[in-house]
């Protein structure tokens, strides 16, 4: 029996970054049997990354941190979709006080996700590339249903993914494998994802993906909590304290690199891309 307790009723959904609306971009809802929390990510159509939902993640993460959920099951409220990655018109053309915001809040709700003292799990319920990659393998456990992609794809954009999305990475995969998928720009289906250790399991549906991360937080029930939070949190220190200690420096390191006529070129003729695919279908 689920209590359905929505924790973060977030506002500002915005498909269009100028306009606002009262809209929730992520719930969180806490199951009273196994403690453990859902979040939601629902911003139609695709989750793109914008900055009110960055905002909205961050504060959903620590609003399960502070209610002592046993643990977080991250996921979204498409059917076909768990995250397009960045909201690129974030990036196209930007405003230049909200694309510094952007990023620097994009830098934040990583460093809490990837940095959460509870267990963490992603059920991944739909296409998941770059950005929305990150946010999976920020995760300690992936759970994938059948027939959709994940991977980091931003050569293919001819943007170059920054230090700490690569770190995410490599903390799922080899070096090797890591290096190879980047640099390709690849994305992996959900049987190469397994088959590469990208995701830990497949699932049918979303509901049996959320059950399978259940499982594997269930794992810790007889771990103590504080031993265990640390462990990770060591295992995750040298990739968080970078990204700490450089956090100006990678942010005008993006403003530089987004600005280049030839990157604002090349975002534009994807965006372009992306809606005349939309259009035919
Ligand atoms: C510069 C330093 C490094 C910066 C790092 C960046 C990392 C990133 O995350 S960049 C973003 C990369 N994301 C992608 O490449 C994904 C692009 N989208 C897709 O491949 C597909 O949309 C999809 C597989 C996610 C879903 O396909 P589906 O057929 O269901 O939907 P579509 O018809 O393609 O899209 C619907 C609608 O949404 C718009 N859209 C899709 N993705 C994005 C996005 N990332 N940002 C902004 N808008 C996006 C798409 O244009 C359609 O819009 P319209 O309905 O208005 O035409």
């Amino acid at each position: 029996m689920m209590r359905s307790k929505v924790l973060s009723l977030v506002a500002r959904a915005a498909s269009n970054r100028m306009m606002s609306t009262a809209t929730k971009l992520t719930t969180v809802e806490v199951n009273d049997k196994t403690g453990i929390a859902t979040l939601t990510m629902n911003r139609p159509p695709v989750n793109g990354l914008n900055l009110e939902l960055l905002q909205d993640l961050k504060s959903s993460i620590d609003e399960v941190e502070g209610n002592k959920s046993r643990g977080l099951i991250l996921t979204s409220s498409s059917s076909t979709i768990f995250s397009a990655g960045l909201d690129i018109l974030e990036m196209y053309k930007p405003d230049k006080d909200r694309i510094r915001a952007f990023w620097t809040q994009l830098q934040e709700t990583w460093l809490a996700l990837y940095g959460s003292s509870v267990p963490t799990a992603a059920a991944i319920n739909g296409h998941s590339p770059a950005g929305g990659c990150l946010l999976a393998t920020s995760c300690e456990y992936r759970v994938m249903v059948p027939n959709f992609t994940i991977g980091l794809n931003e050569t293919q954009l001819g943007i170059v993914a920054p230090k700490w999305f690569m770190a995410s990475f490599l903390s799922v995969l080899p070096q090797r494998e890591a290096e190879r998928a980047l640099n390709q720009g690849r994305m992996f289906t959900t049987e190469e994802a397994l088959k590469v250790g990208l995701i830990d399991e497949t699932a049918n549906s979303k509901e049996e993906a959320i059950e399978k991360c259940v499982a594997f937080i269930g794992t810790f029930a007889k771990v103590n909590p504080l031993a265990r939070s640390l462990t990770k949190q060591q295992f995750r220190a040298a990739d968080l304290q970078q990204l700490q200690n450089e956090r100006q420096q990678d942010l005008e390191k993006f403003l530089f690199f987004v600005n280049q006529p030839a990157v604002q070129k090349g975002l534009g003729i994807y965006l372009e891309g992306l809606k005349k695919k939309a259009k035919k279908q």
